[in-house]
């Protein structure tokens, strides 16, 4: 593997043959530490290929950014609120500067939250940033695993990356969900009976789950401080530790980038770390952080002061879950009643088990096995380290689109009570809508958005044959009219014919010469359905005998053949790529 960095004109000035300036004594002390720091470590050579690690630029990468600058924020803010949050459910008599609660019986935990936010000196902002960080954080993770899929950077070899990836989207729910729970207020009480009650609805063990996790019964004094510990060490360790080996990964099979001129599977376009994208990184976390605190000083988010204390006796309406949680919500809203049966003297809830317990598991099992799925169904083995325009897959993308609609129907349908009762609707026939939508918006969703994709590869190639469309009308000298059409330029174009033409898989055919029925023939005749679904409505890229044939015809002027697949836009660094596991 080489990395070099191609000379910039700067760097090409005739002067740069003069002996160097002797180093100052500042530089010198920093490399007499570095050196010290070297021999007893030997960090020298690993730091120094990391730190000539090019990565490719493009504004979606940003968004992984986000997400870990958001996890950094929640861990830093974190730490600070643990100074004066009390874990504890034992009852006293709130006597903070709070008036409206003085002399109210509330729980440490609720106490302590409210005078992190009323008595400790800049508490009240630190909560909000920890808050708002801790929904930013999810927002983030969501958009950069959209980023991910559409694009298709989590084929080979990035499948355990992604899995992980999946892993860190569903621990950070619970992270969520678990500080959510630690104030102690009416709403995070009610979330936890809410989840007491998901845990009973599972069958013979479900009261058990819940005795265990009360350690008795709702709501006890357990469940604050055993929160605690998993809110602020367990998952964070967990969390962290995960994201060091999908950073790591990351590294190790260096960044995908999208399609270019110059962007080859072999290779990748950029910067390296040091010192761009080491500068750039370090003041978008300034801007991350910056963000956050001016939301969190400008919009209130939880203020449990005016919620009042968890009490199990009384009943709350309008209570609601951070964002991340509503679709689930949305789903126990739309379980039908029948669901909930008596059977062999037991009361079976599946309507709330399916929604509450089963429903996230099963949406992160799916996802995570997605991009084995692809993998089975289009037979496509290589490596895979240039990325797809979301057109170019028009299947893939359908199916992103359709999940998210399903998504999005839970998550409206999590608003139900509040829709009915602003648009003055019947939350029934808001329920039986939803319902449907659940099975038909997202059908509709795949068709429309693989027909819109469909469309702009079409669109593309006519680009690419006819060109651009100029709006110049000409009239020749025999009279007649016609359009003038502007070549693409060479850059253009190449990024609109560069990717593969698909075809479905050719199965074998399930028998051999005997007709003895091979033991996989139903796997393979599924496989082939399955390949045929992913394939069978494409528009092939451009040929370079098509071009040329245009070219005849005088509507493209140049042919494929020259798009600069050497050449880049901007002075870059490049690095060749390597294959996984097999560079030191
Ligand atoms: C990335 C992971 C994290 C997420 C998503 C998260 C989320 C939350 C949320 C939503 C709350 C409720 C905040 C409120 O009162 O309005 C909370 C509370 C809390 N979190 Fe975190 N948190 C994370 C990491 C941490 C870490 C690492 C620590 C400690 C080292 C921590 C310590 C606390 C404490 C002490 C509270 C209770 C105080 C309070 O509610 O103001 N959190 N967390
Ligand atoms: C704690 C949450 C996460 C953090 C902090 C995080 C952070 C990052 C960062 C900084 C990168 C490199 C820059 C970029 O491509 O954006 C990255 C790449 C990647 N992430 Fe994540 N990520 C998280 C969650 C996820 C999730 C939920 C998935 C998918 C389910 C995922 C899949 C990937 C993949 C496949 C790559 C490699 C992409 C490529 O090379 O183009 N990540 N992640």
């Amino acid at each position: 593997m080489s990395t070099h960095t191609a000379p910039s004109a700067d760097r090409l000035r005739a002067d740069d043959h003069r002996p160097e300036a002797p180093a100052s004594p500042g530089a010198k002390a920093v490399g007499g530490v570095a050196g010290w720091l070297d021999d007893r470590t030997g960090a020298a050579k690993p730091i120094g290929y990391l730190m000539k690690k090019v990565f490719p630029d493009h504004w979606s990468f940003m968004l992984g950014e986000v997400a870990m600058y958001s996890m950094i924020i929640c861990l830093i803010t974190g730490t600070f609120l643990t100074f004066w949050y009390i874990p504890s459910a034992g009852q006293i008599v709130y006597d903070g500067s709070y008036l409206p609660l003085r002399g109210v019986t509330v729980s440490e935990a609720y106490a302590s939250t409210v005078d992190i936010s009323f008595d400790i000196r800049g508490g009240l902002l630190i909560r909000q940033i920890h808050h708002w960080a801790a929904l930013m954080f999810i927002v983030a993770i969501s958009v950069h695993m959209l980023r991910v899929f559409f694009t298709g950077a989590f084929r080979k070899p990035r499948e355990i990356n992604w899995v992980i990836g999946c892993i860190l989207s569903m621990l950070a729910l619970v992270e969520g969900f678990a500080g959510y729970s630690l104030p102690d207020d009416l709403l995070s009480g009610t979330g936890l009976r809410a989840a007491e009650g998901f845990m009973r609805s599972v069958p013979v063990v479900g009261s058990y789950l819940s005795y265990f996790l009360f350690d008795g019964a709702f709501p006890g004094e357990a469940i604050i401080p055993r929160l605690y510990s998993v809110h602020v060490l367990l998952l964070p360790a967990i969390l962290v530790g995960l994201f060091v080996a999908h950073i790591g990964l990351v590294f190790i099979h260096k960044h995908t980038q999208y399609p270019g001129p110059g962007k080859t599977n072999d290779n990748v376009v950029g910067f390296p770390v040091m010192p761009v994208y080491a500068a750039k990184a370090g003041g978008f976390f300034f801007i991350v952080f910056g963000a956050t605190v001016l939301i969190s000083a400008l919009v209130t988010i939880n203020p449990i002061w005016a919620y009042g204390p968890y009490d199990p006796s009384a009943v709350t309406a309008g209570a609601q879950p951070d964002w991340y949680m509503g679709f689930a919500d949305g789903a126990l809203r739309l379980l039908p009643g029948w669901l909930e049966f008596e059977a062999f003297g037991f009361t079976f809830s599946f309507n709330v088990m399916i929604g509450a317990i089963l429903l996230i598991p099963v949406m992160y099992g799916l996802m995570a096995a997605y991009p084995f799925l692809e993998r089975w169904v289009t037979g496509d083995e290589r490596e895979h380290h240039l990325l797809d325009r979301p057109r170019n897959n028009p299947t893939r993308t359908g199916l992103g689109v359709g999940a998210l609609t399903m998504y999005g129907v839970l998550m409206f349908a999590s608003a139900n009570d509040l829709m009915a009762i602003k648009l003055g609707l019947s939350i029934n026939d808001l329920t039986h809508i939803f319902r449907l939508g659940f099975f038909v918006f997202p059908v509709i969703a795949f068709w429309v958005t693989k027909r819109i994709c469909l469309s702009l590869q079409r669109r593309d190639r006519d680009l690419v044959l006819h060109g651009r469309e100029t709006g110049r009308i000409v009239r020749t000298a025999d009279g007649k009219f016609f359009e003038q059409h502007e070549p693409l330029d060479e850059y253009t174009r190449w990024l609109l014919v560069q990717h593969e033409k698909q075809e479905p898989l050719q199965l074998t055919a399930g028998a051999d010469e005997h007709g003895v029925v091979s033991p996989t023939a139903g796997k393979e005749k599924l496989r082939a359905k399955l390949s045929s679904f992913y394939f069978k409505d494409r528009i092939d890229p451009v040929t370079p005998a098509e071009l040329a044939a245009a070219h005849h015809d005088g509507h493209a002027l140049e042919s494929i053949e020259a798009a600069p697949q050497e050449e880049t836009s901007r002075p870059a660094l490049e690095s060749s790529r390597r294959e996984p596991g097999k560079r030191p």
